[in-house]
């Protein structure tokens, strides 16, 4: 599945032409670093420079470049350049500096990235399948690679919180791959990232002479739902092994597609099931920056800001976790209020309207509150103690709401999870002012701790689902579970807080920093496989392998991640891959 870190050299494939073409294949381009006797075998001797660089010394140099550029955007597309160019020495780059470019690679420039795709492509990756090429998407994922072990899949129709963005979401792709690749430990040479282009009902898009998409409306309906049908089979045929991430579906689809495939296929949905386990993973953390246990969310309220598949995965996901610490199933709904756009959701609503069904048991009763009670009155009445947020509405948490919340709780658990930064519902700055610097913080895009004037500081924590999608996906490849079920996610949310320490907790710490996702997938991973096991879904080599222990499972997980560093080149006369 994964090049084994053991692997110590990279073998060229047989049809690969020696000389120039060498230094033109990303794959296997190492500019500078070519060894003398690589110089030779590879027929690139005078190609490059005569001096001689470690990857080191190049990663410090295209490090420094990168840093010299002002507009994030302009850092986005140096980064694609040298992907272009030089695979290793661009996951090397990613890998040593996560906590810089994770923000760059992914939300919130990913969103600029494509907002403007169109404009900014230099060099395509991954695979389009476009409504026009019905009846031929399996025989097209010939065109691609034979190993895969991950695919990123969107159909471009709800990218971060920016909307319909077409086949311009292909960025998201692309940028989730490189996360697999940088934190999840994946080979770069196969993940897959992936757009269904069905069309996009986004008028700029339809009307922008540039757009790379198939310039037609969205399909809808039967013929969307045989169009997903055709690429999910394809995957089965071509890729019978690989794990599908599907990303950014806008919510009246994301829900069915998940529902429809998730007990036949290795899949989830990063929106509905990444997130939530973040989200959880998230609390449980507070629950311990609160001096409590992970328990201890059975005592909390929780008001949601959106009903789309975010929302809804996090409300169902936390509840199953309520009702598994003691909460009955409908005292466990009764700690949700949910507020869309209209407001709280009641039984008055039309709870049949499509993407609604997972919503439909957390609808309060009537006699609670009127339906499309406001967010600040249904914190007045409900009295929450966490405040979360996927709505996508920049300002949805205005300094009234936020210090309600401060005059409920001690404590209040802040959480504005919509992407990209432009979306979400308060700053850092915004909370930690309206509350004094009280809240646990935590929102989907990165922002600045915040100092207090006494010197007090509010943490801002990064909630993304960037914390367990590597994780989870390793464990379920690695488990060879054929499916990835809820309790190997529960198990994921329950990981990450174990990697934080009882200072960090105290200092209002709920995720570890990013600069440890290798070790937080790792051990994310761990836990999926236990899970599996427990499951009864992994077969008898993984068991016997669980059987030996955390450390021996541990060991096998290191062994699988791909390390970005140059390894001697070799032709050989058979592919091994
Ligand atoms: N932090 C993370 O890891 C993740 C963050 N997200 C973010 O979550 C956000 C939502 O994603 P998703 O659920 O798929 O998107 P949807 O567009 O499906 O959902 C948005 C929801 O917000 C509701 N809404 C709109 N305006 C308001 C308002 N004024 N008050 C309350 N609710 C409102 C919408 O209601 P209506 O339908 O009536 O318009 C809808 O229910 C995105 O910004 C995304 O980037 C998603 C996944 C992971
Ligand atoms: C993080 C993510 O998956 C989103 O905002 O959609
Ligand atoms: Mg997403």
């Amino acid at each position: 599945m994964h090049r084994r870190a053991t692997d110590d050299v990279v073998v060229m494939h047989p049809d690969t032409s020696r000389g120039i073409e060498v230094l033109h294949n990303p794959v296997y381009n190492k500019g500078t670093s070519f060894t003398a006797s690589e110089r030779e075998r590879l027929g690139v001797r005078g190609l490059v420079p005569p001096r001689f660089f470690p990857i080191g010394q190049q990663a410090t140099k295209i490090w420094a470049q990168n840093q010299s550029l002002e507009r994030p955007l302009d850092k986005w597309q140096h980064l694609q350049d040298l992907k272009d160019r030089n695979e290793t020495l661009f996951y090397r780059l990613v890998h040593d500096h996560i906590e810089e470019l994770a923000p760059i690679i992914y939300t919130p420039t990913v969103g600029d990235a494509c907002l403007n795709f169109s404009k900014l492509l230099r060099r395509a990756r991954g695979m389009y399948f476009s409504v026009d090429d019905r009846g031929d998407i399996n025989s097209m994922m010939f065109n691609w690679k034979r190993s895969v072990s991950v695919i990123v899949v969107t159909d471009g129709s709800r990218i971060l919180g920016l909307g319909d963005l077409g086949t311009n979401g292909m960025g998201i792709s692309q940028g989730k791959v490189d996360l697999y690749v940088a934190g999840g430990g994946f080979d770069p040479q196969h993940v897959l990232p992936v757009v269904l282009d069905v069309g996009t009902n986004n008028e700029d898009l339809l009307n922008d002479p540039y757009y790379l998409g198939v310039p037609r409306k969205r399909l809808e309906g039967e013929e969307y739902y045989a169009f997903i049908e055709e690429f999910i089979r394809g995957v089965r045929n071509r890729w019978p092994n690989a794990l599908i991430q599907f990303e950014d579906f806008q919510t009246k689809h994301a829900n069915k597609i998940l529902q429809r495939y998730r007990n036949d296929v290795l899949c989830f949905n990063d929106d509905i099931q990444g997130t939530a386990a973040v989200v959880l993973a998230g609390l449980y953390g507070a629950m311990k920056c609160l001096g409590g246990h992970r328990k201890d969310i059975v005592k909390q309220t929780f008001v949601m800001c959106g009903a789309g598949s975010a929302g809804s995965g996090i409300a169902s996901f936390i509840h199953q976790a309520l009702v598994a610490n003691g909460l009955s199933e409908d005292e466990a709904y009764q700690r949700f209020y949910i507020i869309d756009k209209d407001g709280l959701i009641t039984h008055d609503r039309n709870l049949d309207a499509p993407g609604m069904e997972p919503i439909r048991p957390f609808a309060r009763a009537r006699s609670d509150l009127p339906d499309g009670t406001r967010l600040l009155d249904v914190i007045e009445k409900a009295r929450p103690t966490t405040l979360m947020g996927v709505s996508t509405v920049s300002g949805l948490f205005t300094r009234e709401v936020l210090q309600k919340m401060g005059e409920i709780n001690e404590r209040p658990i802040i959480m504005p999870l919509s992407n990209p930064t432009s979306r979400a519902e308060c700053t850092a700055q915004q909370a930690a002012e309206a509350t004094g610097g009280r809240a646990i913080f935590s929102a989907g895009s990165p922002f600045e701790d915040v100092e207090m004037p006494n010197g007090h500081v509010m943490k801002a924590n990064q909630g993304n689902n960037f914390y367990v999608f590597p994780g989870v996906g390793l464990g379920a490849l690695l488990s060879k579970s054929s499916v990835i079920s809820d309790g190997m996610l529960q198990a994921a949310a329950m990981a990450v807080p174990a990697m934080l320490t009882r200072e960090q907790h105290e200092s209002g710490t709920i995720f570890p920093r990013i600069n440890r996702i290798r070790d937080i997938s790792a051990y994310v991973a761990i836990k999926v496989i236990e899970a599996a096991a427990r499951e009864g879904r992994v077969p008898e080599d993984i068991r016997k392998i669980v059987s030996k222990g955390e450390e021996a499972l541990r060991e096998y997980v290191y062994s699988t991640m791909w390390i970005p560093n140059y390894r001697p080149t070799v032709f050989s006369c058979s592919s091994r891959k």
